[in-house]
């Protein structure tokens, strides 16, 4: 009889989002990974006895016992980023969306003609994201398809798992940076093609195995890690035509996909950022009823479609986004450096909207997702404020009105959105986004709150049995690590089951 065979075995906390408003916190969890990236099992709650038998039941690559102050956290899912906006990141914060992207953004965007300078800078973008712990990443590229193709090999090389948009623009923008419609369609057609060809090569690579049944015979591959977005840039500088006809594509995409058992085609654009953006999109596209219905008589909203910031949406959009299933990524930096507005993000939670998270960089000033954690739960506060402003001018009486945090976000429920909420928007839910589920992708970070060069010092509570040995003590972790926490905080970072950042761990 042959031993099973563990890339990775790991005994120790792990936390996990159960849902927006549950976390699990699992202490002494035995986690098995596959070599195919799958995780074979996760034992909470595991004896020392049994951490010795599982040694002996399977031949183990790599040992990990983590230490008090380590947890493993799924992997973070930035679900919206401009890859080629990574050199002007912190820079030109001044003005707001549309005269930035005239001054700042589509000059930078231009030099992408220039594959190799595409590729240095891709390769920073996706080093830089990975240290930070982002697991998986939904990028815009530039107009140039050759360029995107780079940001596709790049993320392949690396491990990363994501979507890349070629990104159309056929009208409204200036002529040295601007396509025709066909250009628009060709390009996404060639990405397309470009990413199906590498996957199939990769399918062909893998070696036929003998007894398919077994998982831990599987080899890492890294077929549909990237996968090609449709990207129409935002409805103003799309003619209709164009919309329509990227439209047409993936629903054709679609029916062959669905025929083969495989995902639709992932979409994704921008939304009722701005207030003149959207006043814009009325006069363009005065046939439409609303921003929103731009895109969805385009055939644009799906369940794979992720619309960044959706800022200023009314009722009717925002009901037309939940019944297609369109997630909406909230940008809570980007919506503050371009002053575009905050996102009363409680409402459309409520409403039972997909919500996810994006950093939006270089609109937003941060690369790491622990910052749009972080853009979010101020951007909720804000919402508190105002609206505890707003109670005080009406002075329905004069007495300061009792303290109403309602709309502010919970530690618990930004980590969702990072995580689980990221795969939900991307339509991964079913891939990654947990760690204590048998059959799902190792997509995870190894924390911990207490490295040589951490940036905050956590000082363990006093040693009452009780606090010592309660979740509490590692929510306090997991608090610390997304207030005050940084790359430093992360040791290892994994992907589909493979370390693809941080420091090699094994022991
Ligand atoms: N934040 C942001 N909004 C946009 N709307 C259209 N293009 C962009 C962009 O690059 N960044
Ligand atoms: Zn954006």
């Amino acid at each position: 009889m042959t031993i099973a065979r563990l890339a990775y075995l790991f005994y120790g906390t792990v936390i996990q989002p159960q849902s927006l408003r549950q976390l699990a916190i699992a202490p002494r969890t035995l986690l098995g990974v596959y070599h195919s990236g799958k995780i074979a099992f996760a034992i909470p709650r595991a004896t020392t006895e049994q951490f010795e038998k599982t040694k002996t039941d399977y031949t183990i690559d790599n040992i990990i016992c983590l230490s008090r102050s380590q947890f493993l956290l799924p992997g973070l899912i930035d679900t919206h980023v401009h890859a080629p906006q990574y050199p002007i990141m912190g820079n030109g914060m001044d003005l707001q969306l549309l005269p930035w992207l005239d001054t700042y953004t589509f000059p930078e965007e231009a030099r992408f003609k220039d594959d190799a300078y595409a590729r240095r800078v891709y390769q920073r973008v996706v080093r830089r994201t990975l240290r930070n712990g982002t697991t998986c990443a939904a990028y815009f590229g530039t107009l140039h398809t050759t360029g995107s193709q780079r940001l596709v090999d790049v993320m392949r090389a690396a491990g990363q798992r994501g979507w890349v948009g070629k990104v159309c623009m056929d009208q409204n923008a200036p002529e040295w940076y601007r396509e025709t419609t066909d250009e628009s369609v060709r390009g996404t057609q060639q990405l397309i093609a470009y990413v199906q060809q590498l996957d199939q090569h990769e399918r062909e690579q893998q070696q036929p195995s003998s007894s398919a049944s077994s998982a831990s015979r599987c080899h890492y591959h890294k077929a549909e890690l990237v996968e090609p977005c449709i990207t129409p840039r935002f409805a103003p500088t799309c003619s209709a035509e164009a919309l329509r006809r990227l439209g047409e594509l993936a629903a054709e995409e679609n029916k062959l996909r669905e025929r083969a058992g495989r995902p639709s085609l992932p979409i994704q654009t921008h939304l009722s950022e701005n207030e003149a953006e959207i006043a814009w999109v009325a006069k363009l596209f005065p046939e439409s009823a609303s921003y929103t219905d731009v895109y969805d008589r385009a055939g644009l909203l799906s369940s794979r479609t992720i619309m960044a910031h959706c800022v200023h949406l009314t009722a009717e959009e925002r009901a037309r986004l939940k019944a297609t299933g369109t997630a909406v990524a909230h940008c809570a930096h980007s919506n503050f450096d371009l002053r575009s507005g905050v996102l009363h993000v409680r409402q459309l939670l409520d409403e039972g909207l997909k919500i996810s998270l994006g950093t939006d960089m270089a609109g937003g000033h941060a690369i790491s997702m622990l910052e749009a954690m972080r853009g979010a739960l101020t951007a909720s506060r804000t919402i508190c404020i105002m609206e505890a402003q707003k109670q005080q001018q009406q002075q329905l009486n004069d007495k300061v009105h009792d303290d109403d945090a309602r709309s502010q976000l919970s530690i618990t429920e930004v980590v969702y959105m990072a995580t689980m909420g990221g795969a939900a928007a991307m339509g991964l839910h079913d891939k990654i986004g947990m760690l204590l589920e048998a059959n799902y992708e190792f997509d995870a970070l190894l924390v911990d709150t207490a490295a040589p060069d951490s940036p905050f010092d956590f000082f363990e509570p006093e040693a009452s049995a009780e606090e010592l040995l309660a979740d509490k003590l590692y929510m306090r972790r997991l608090e610390k690590f997304v207030m005050c926490g940084d790359d430093r905080n992360i040791e290892g970072v994994w992907v589909r089951g493979r370390q693809v950042a941080g420091t090699p761990l094994a022991n």
